[in-house]
């Protein structure tokens, strides 16, 4: 679904990305981890066109994505920080969220769901930042795309609603569809990641299942086995 071939990408003399590799073609979450300033979103913002490599190649679908941006209808994304005018009520941004995207979208579900229905006529900045991220989270499922990719989707989430995402997540993996997560939250990634994408130095350090991570590196949980990489 997703292939990157050979990406640089520096900023002024920072080089964060250094050859990057990467081919995602089955279903599933793809956890994109690593230190912070690691290049994660820097990655992300690739894919989706937000970022121009100086060097590399990327295809999402077979199509390269160079000077294209149709390829972004298939994708969903939550971004790290949503900066949404604070004046707007939930429901008149989803509903100019749904205007400029003329999809149709599965926003009531949603807002069942994640128990948001009273916050509808709230200005977003009245909201606490977790029900902020719920009303995000809304966003980005809404249109129901192939590919998804959430970067740090648990921001603000309490135990409950953590619960609520993991389930939400495993229901669109369920349904076929390539979610792509960045996270430093461990647990969240241990019980919903099907395989580990490590950056470090402009790489991908390592790739497998966290299954093979905790053996590569002789760690019985993932904290300690990603420290390990480190060290
Ligand atoms: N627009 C930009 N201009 C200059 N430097 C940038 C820009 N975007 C990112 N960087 C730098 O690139 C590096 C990688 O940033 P990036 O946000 O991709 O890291 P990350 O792995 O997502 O980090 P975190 O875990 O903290 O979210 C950082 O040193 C950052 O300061």
């Amino acid at each position: 679904m997703v292939t990157v071939t050979n990406l640089h990408k520096r900023f002024g003399s920072q080089k964060v990305l250094n050859g990057l590799n990467l081919e995602t073609n089955v279903a599933g979450i793809i956890a994109v981890l690593g230190p912070n300033g690691s290049g994660k979103t820097t990655l992300i913002k690739s894919l989706l066109g937000m970022v121009i490599p100086q060097q590399g190649k990327i295809a999402v679908n077979g199509k390269k994505i160079r000077r294209q941006s149709d390829y972004r209808q298939e994708i969903d994304y939550l971004p790290q920080i949503a900066n949404f005018p604070g004046n707007l009520t939930v429901k008149e941004l989803i509903g100019m969220i749904k205007d400029l995207r003329g999809k149709p979208a599965r926003d009531k579900e949603l807002i069942a769901f994640f128990g948001i229905e009273n916050f509808l006529d709230k200005k977003l900045s009245k909201l606490s930042g977790g029900t902020r991220q719920k009303v995000n989270i809304v966003l980005c499922f809404m249109f129901d795309s192939p590919l998804i990719i959430l970067d740090e989707p648990t921001s603000g989430l309490d135990p409950a609603s953590l619960i609520k995402l993991r389930e939400l997540l495993q229901k669109e993996k369920a349904a076929g569809k390539t979610i792509i997560i960045t996270s430093h939250i461990m647990n969240f990634v241990e019980e919903t990641a099907d395989r580990i994408l490590f950056l470090l130095e402009g790489v991908i350090y390592f790739n497998g299942s966290i299954t093979e991570l905790k053996t590569q590196t002789g760690q019985d949980d993932l904290e300690h086995a990603i420290a390990q990489i480190l060290t």
